[in-house]
């Protein structure tokens, strides 16, 4: 199936790394460890078309024109909590990034994302917005933190996961057509309890050792 709003970054180490996060045996903190070196490397393509200036500077030998970032600080937006993996590897690269966190829990039964935290950067007008979760399943946590964030009415905005499912880039396509995805891997399909198949279990739960 092809997704035009999916860019899958298949490089050899993002595929290795997240096959060893896919082992059911990897502890905690190698799963911890593994997620913020793989969304170094998902940041690395998701920023690739940031737009560049031009900038005067003086090197030890000479004057020269250089590039640099043009406009204003990007804010990163975390879905918490597994989103604030992604987050923690992706300041190590943008680290004057401002940032926001949505807090969202999936409903068990009715799989529906239900809020229960908003604190985003104010003015995101004229910004690139990136918001990150590991997870893209039924889409539902996306859709409903890309409704939100919208509202207060981003420059650009692009989703970056760790695994998506064909159900949640369509769900996603759907609602939201102007957000571009990157992600490591598009899997099979979902469960009956709208788990990635055959993916790497609960995300928040294997990121921070709960249950
Ligand atoms: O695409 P969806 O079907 O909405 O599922 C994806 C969501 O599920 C997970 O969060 P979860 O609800 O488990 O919360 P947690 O991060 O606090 O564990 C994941 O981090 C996403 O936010
Ligand atoms: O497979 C899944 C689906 C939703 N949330 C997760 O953490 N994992
Ligand atoms: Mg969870």
């Amino acid at each position: 199936m092809q997704f035009p709003n999916c860019t899958v970054v298949d490089h050899p180490l993002v595929k290795h790394k997240l096959t060893l996060m896919r082992r059911a045996e990897t502890s905690t903190a190698s799963f911890r460890a593994l997620l913020q070196e793989i969304s170094l490397l998902l940041a690395y393509e998701a920023f690739r078309d940031l737009k560049l200036r031009e900038e005067e500077i003086q090197t030890p030998m000479a004057k020269m024109v250089a590039p640099v970032l043009e406009g204003k600080k990007l804010v990163l937006v975390a879905i918490l909590r597994a989103g604030q993996g992604i987050l923690d590897g992706m300041l190590q690269l943008v680290p004057s990034a401002r940032v926001g966190h949505i807090g969202l829990y999936r409903d068990p039964e009715t799989l529906a994302a239900v809020e229960y935290y908003y604190r985003v950067p104010g003015q995101l007008a004229d910004r690139d917005v990136v918001v990150c979760d590991p997870m893209l399943a039924t889409g539902n946590s996306a859709v409903a933190a890309l409704s939100r964030l919208k509202r207060n009415k981003p420059g650009s905005v692009r989703f970056v996961c760790l695994l998506a499912s064909p159900e949640g880039l369509m769900n996603l396509r759907e609602h939201h057509p102007d957000v571009h995805v990157y992600t490591a891997a598009i899997d099979e399909r979902l469960d009956e309890h709208g788990y990635i198949i055959p993916g790497l279990g609960d995300a928040g739960d294997r990121l921070f050792g709960t249950k």
